[in-house]
């Protein structure tokens, strides 16, 4: 059975950071989800087409990581038939042997509810948005007021609204350096392969 671990998050809180290290370190596949609907959003049109014949240059185009890919992706994200026709292709990547790591908001609550690791990464508001500036040499003001409209959507939506899974593990990495946060995430990792613990009676 392949091992995998749900990361979850609001934007910009360190879920793509913490993913890409876990899964170098562990030999896991890597799947970034967000970019499933910055993509499914930067092909215009009608957005359940678009996510049903989404093909990997779609993924690759070059201007996906804007705000203004963001803020598309989220609203498109709110569509239940956008979300349902990529679930398919998220679960399959999930199954890859030997264990695959997801990162996005529906992850550990919707996509793979059973993942024997579920981290969910936040930071403060402030925090999540000076890291997003100095990322995109934006202004620190402007990418505030894009998260928190984008958190909110992403919160309120009906459909897979982002939150953590009642089992997850919070990682706040508000006062964390990149390498101390993963170096915790590693440490849940290493925890949750050993599987539950199971308290034996001694008699
Ligand atoms: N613990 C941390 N301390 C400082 N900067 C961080 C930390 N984690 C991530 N970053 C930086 O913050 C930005 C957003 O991180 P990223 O992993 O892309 O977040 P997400 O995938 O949640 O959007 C990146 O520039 C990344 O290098
Ligand atoms: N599993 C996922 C991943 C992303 N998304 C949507 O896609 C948008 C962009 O996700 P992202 O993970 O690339 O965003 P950042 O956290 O990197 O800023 C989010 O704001 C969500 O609206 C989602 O709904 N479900």
């Amino acid at each position: 059975m392949p091992f995998i671990i749900a990361i979850d998050g609001p934007a910009a809180s360190g879920k793509g950071t913490i993913a890409r290290a876990l899964a170098a370190h562990f030999g896991f596949h890597h799947l970034d989800t967000g970019l499933l609907y910055r993509a499914t959003g930067a092909k215009g049109g009608d957005p359940v087409l678009a996510a049903q014949t989404l093909t990997s240059g779609d993924l690759n185009r070059s201007d996906l990581r804007s705000a203004e890919a963001g803020q598309a992706a989220s609203r498109i994200a709110a569509i239940p038939e956008v979300r349902a026709a990529l679930v398919d292709f998220q679960r399959r990547f999930a199954a890859q042997e030997p264990g695959a790591v997801l990162d996005g908001r529906d992850i550990g609550t919707v996509i793979c509810p059973d993942a024997p690791l579920k981290l969910y990464v936040t930071a403060s508001d402030r925090i999540r948005a000076a890291r997003r500036a100095a990322e995109l040499g934006a202004d620190e003001a402007v990418m505030l007021a894009e998260l928190q409209e984008r958190d909110r959507r992403d919160s309120e939506r009906a459909t897979a609204p982002l939150k953590p899974a009642a089992d997850a593990v919070v990682l706040d990495t508000s006062h964390l350096s990149i390498a101390d946060a993963i170096a915790r995430a590693i440490a849940e990792a290493d925890r949750a392969r050993q599987g539950p613990v199971i308290r034996t009676s001694p008699w």
